[in-house]
């Protein structure tokens, strides 16, 4: 078969250099057979695709704040996004998005889902996410525990959801993040489904090991870290990044979950299509 599902990855980094592109790159190879895929570079070159060209789209994560744009590129972000919801309000193809992170902020924001604030301080390293509501038993999260492990990276936070809004969009909240016993701060959202074809995670799915020691070979990051939590938490990190069950399955389930759900609706349409 040649590749007649198209990618469009929507890179989100500005440029700067980051894990996310590689990891991301690394799974979509793993589908090399069935689908083919192009970057854009949204930020740095104001790119984005002709969404009539593409099936799948990947909306990765990225640095800075997610609530300031230039005016350019994240109004014709914002624009991106509405056409692709109209699409699938109109046709029966439907279009697949993945929104990770900063992307994940952003479409929040702009579907006025909830607010985007600024943490106390930054969430980087293995953390655990747990599956709620409609998400213990949403396809994208099959195969993982609850709770799962995950690979978080961020200093702004998606809290105070507006549930009138969320209910009026049919939308759910599918995963929360770790349980505090001893902090007052309210658990932010990690996971949303949009709809059956958007949906969004505040966490990083494509991150693998290697990624998180990447980041570790840079040494002040390394230290800033250990500053933060302590040198027991974390060597309990490294044990969790080489434990086969943690960040391994996360990596080997969600993003081709996503994958395959969109794959199976596309080729069962373009059957019907055919036929
Ligand atoms: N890794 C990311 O995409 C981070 C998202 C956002 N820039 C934050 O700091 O929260």
């Amino acid at each position: 078969m040649n590749s007649q599902i198209k990618i469009a990855i929507l890179d989100m980094y500005d440029g700067e250099p980051n894990q996310g592109m590689r990891c991301i790159y690394d799974i979509i190879n793993r589908f090399n057979q069935m689908v083919s895929f192009q970057v854009f570079d949204v930020r740095g070159k104001n790119e984005l695709p002709d969404i009539k060209k593409f099936d799948i789209f990947i909306s990765t994560g990225g640095p800075g704040n997610p609530l300031e744009g230039d005016g350019k590129w994240d109004v014709n972000y914002f624009n991106l996004i509405d056409s692709l919801w109209n699409w699938n309000n109109e046709n029966e193809m439907k279009k697949h998005v993945l929104f990770i992170c900063h992307s994940f902020q952003m479409a929040c924001k702009h579907f006025g889902l909830a607010e985007i604030t600024k943490r106390k301080d930054t969430s980087f390293g293995v953390m655990t996410t747990h599956k709620v509501n409609e998400g213990l038993t949403d396809p994208l999260f099959e195969g993982l525990d609850n709770p799962f492990y995950t690979i978080d990276s961020r200093d702004f936070q998606v809290i105070q959801p507006k549930l009138k809004n969320i209910k009026k969009m049919g939308a759910q909240i599918i995963a929360l993040e770790k349980i505090r016993d001893h902090v007052q701060y309210e658990r932010a959202i990690m996971g949303i489904r949009f709809s059956n074809e958007f949906v969004g995670l505040q966490f990083h799915p494509e991150a693998d090991p290697l990624s998180f020691l990447a980041h570790m070979k840079n040494k002040s990051f390394k230290e800033k870290i250990i500053k933060m939590k302590g040198r027991p938490k974390f060597l309990k990190m490294l044990e969790d990044l080489v434990d086969e069950e943690k960040i391994y399955r996360t990596n080997e389930t969600i993003i081709p979950n996503f994958l395959r759900i969109a794959i199976n609706d596309l080729m069962k349409h373009k059957k019907i299509l055919s036929n």
